[in-house]
């Protein structure tokens, strides 16, 4: 399914500007941030976009994500609470079909029926220039804008890159034939299928498994590696695969998609352990890549071919290495690509466009899963730190050895805490507990403003929340890294 878009607030081709001094490809959270900072001191600003104003964040992932898998918790919540004998009515877990339908009313409303005429209110309210077309750079200092009317030329002084990332879809036999969603699809369909296999258990995939799951869908989850591949500690992920399990999916790590064929009304996936799965809908979440490709990059001396992983190299400024007047920020960047990163290079950006030098410090930034409880995750896990020659300390804390876990023992997960034991520093940790990407803040500071672990040990958690086994945890590092 394509979901409409309200193109709306188009801006008549006669007003575009010929020339500015900051041109901003792409127009997603990264671009809006910038944007609207540059624009607010005065900087003439143009922003080019061809889809919608906002990128995906608002319309495709974050926020219609967030509606679904907080509908689907509170009904979660129904359940739990008949089964405790605190509600009447029992859970209909064979029939979420309705409350996804009503889930779904909420969650379009909240991406505003992929309308962006606010954002572009929002932008053109602040003095930026939106500009709906596709860019591409035709020579250095110069755009060539697709608006699907003519092509409009832009002048620019400084180019910023925020064009965003897109689907990787792996080449597995059969698949494309199967015609399989992503996650733009997963967020948007009015019906949920009533089944579905979802490739991939990063964020994405584990997102759509559980709220699915809990709307009443048959989800089965295939991911090559551990859950997250890798990126947190292997104890919460497999408290992510014991909470999805409980949920009703079946998770299968370690495991691989070999082929796909037509069976019936659905598919068959043919496992590489010779099971197989037969669903009626396919979804892809083996991640995505940088959007470098068609932006006409090679007249600026840059061949996509070329570029490390797949993405451009920034320095700490975001200005893009090797290159003249050319800034990057967001997924396009490749690091840490979450909508709070990219609203950051684009406030780092902006202060050095307008002469105020600044360094972007990735160390702190936090990933969070929002499953129920959420998975949140800062810093380098033990094995990054080891690889990067760390003296490691690490300690698991379980998080139903707390007061809170007796009396919620369901939502009780784990703690892992990372720190080198000769500087005495924090350097990461991975959560999973209710709220978790709200408290991963504490490690995030720690690990940014470099607060040893004897003072984190020392701060007093209130009683009787999760975090009170932080304190906990936390002495037991400091103990750890020795007196
Ligand atoms: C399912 C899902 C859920 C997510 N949930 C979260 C979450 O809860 N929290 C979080 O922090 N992050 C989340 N993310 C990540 C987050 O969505 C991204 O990190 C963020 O939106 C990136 O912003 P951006 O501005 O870099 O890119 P985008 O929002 O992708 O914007 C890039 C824009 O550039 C435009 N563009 C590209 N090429 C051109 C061109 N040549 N000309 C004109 N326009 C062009 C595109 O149309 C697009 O609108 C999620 C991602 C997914 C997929
Ligand atoms: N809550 C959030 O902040 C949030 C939510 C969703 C997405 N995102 C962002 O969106 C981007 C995309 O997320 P994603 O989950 O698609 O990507 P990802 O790269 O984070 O995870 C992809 C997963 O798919 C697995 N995989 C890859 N190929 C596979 C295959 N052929 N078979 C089985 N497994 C395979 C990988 O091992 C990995 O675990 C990421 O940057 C992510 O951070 C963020």
């Amino acid at each position: 399914m394509t979901p409409s878009t309200g193109i709306t607030g188009a801006m008549p081709t006669t007003d575009l500007p010929d020339h500015v001094r900051v041109a901003v490809l792409g127009g997603g959270s990264a671009a809006e941030r910038l944007a609207g900072l540059l624009a607010g001191e005065g900087v003439a600003v143009a922003v080019v976009e061809r889809h919608l104003v906002g990128g995906e964040c608002p319309y495709y992932a974050c926020i219609p994500s967030k509606v679904m898998l907080l509908t689907a918790a509170a009904r979660t919540a129904i359940g739990r609470a008949h089964d405790i004998g605190a509600a009447d009515a029992p859970l209909d877990r064979g029939d979420g079909a309705e409350a996804y339908r009503i889930a779904a009313g909420r969650r379009d409303d909240a991406a505003a029926d992929h309308d962006d005429a606010d954002h572009v209110r929002s932008l053109r309210d602040k003095g930026v220039h939106v500009i709906r077309g596709e860019g591409r750079v035709c020579e250095p200092g110069r755009l060539a804008v697709d608006t699907g009317e003519d092509s409009h030329e832009l002048r620019y002084d400084e180019l910023v890159l925020a064009t965003g990332s897109t689907v990787v879809v792996p080449d597995i036999p059969g698949l494309a034939e199967a015609e399989p969603w992503t996650f733009v699809e997963a967020w948007t369909a009015t019906e949920r299928p009533a089944s579905m296999l979802v490739i991939g258990g990063g964020a994405v995939g584990c997102e759509i498994a559980q709220a699915h799951a809990r709307f009443g869908t048959s989800v089965t989850l295939v991911e090559g590696e551990e859950l997250m591949g890798g990126g947190v500690e292997p104890e919460t992920a497999e408290d992510l695969v014991a909470l999805l399990r409980a949920d009703g999916v079946d998770v299968r790590t370690h495991a691989e998609v070999s082929g796909v064929d037509a069976a019936g009304q659905g598919w068959r996936a043919t496992l590489a352990d010779g099971g197989t799965v037969t669903v009626e809908r396919i979804v892809v979440a083996t991640g995505k890549r940088p959007v470098v490709d068609g932006l006409g990059l090679e007249h600026l001396g840059l061949d996509p071919d070329d570029l490390a992983d797949g993405h451009l190299t920034i320095d700490d400024a975001c200005r893009v290495v090797d290159a003249d007047h050319l800034w990057a920020i967001g997924d396009v960047a490749g690091i840490e690509p979450f909508t709070h990163t990219a609203n950051y290079q684009g406030w780092v950006t902006a202060q050095n466009l307008l002469g105020r030098p600044t360094t972007a410090d990735h160390s702190g930034i936090p990933r969070t899963v929002y499953t129920a409880p959420e998975l949140a995750a800062v810093g380098m896990t033990r094995a990054e730190a080891e690889e990067a020659g760390h003296d490691v300390v690490h300690v698991v804390f379980d998080l139903a050895d707390t007061a809170r876990g007796s009396v919620d023992p369901a939502d009780a997960g784990r703690l892992v805490l990372v720190a080198d034991r000769s500087s005495r520093l924090l350097l990461g940790a991975s959560l999973l507990a209710p709220a978790a990407g709200e408290s991963i803040s504490e490690f995030a500071l720690a690990i940014r403003a470099e607060i040893g672990v004897d003072l984190l040990a020392e701060l007093v958690h209130p009683f009787p929340t999760w975090s009170e086994g932080f304190g906990y945890a936390l002495h037991r590092l400091r103990k750890a890294v020795g007196a």
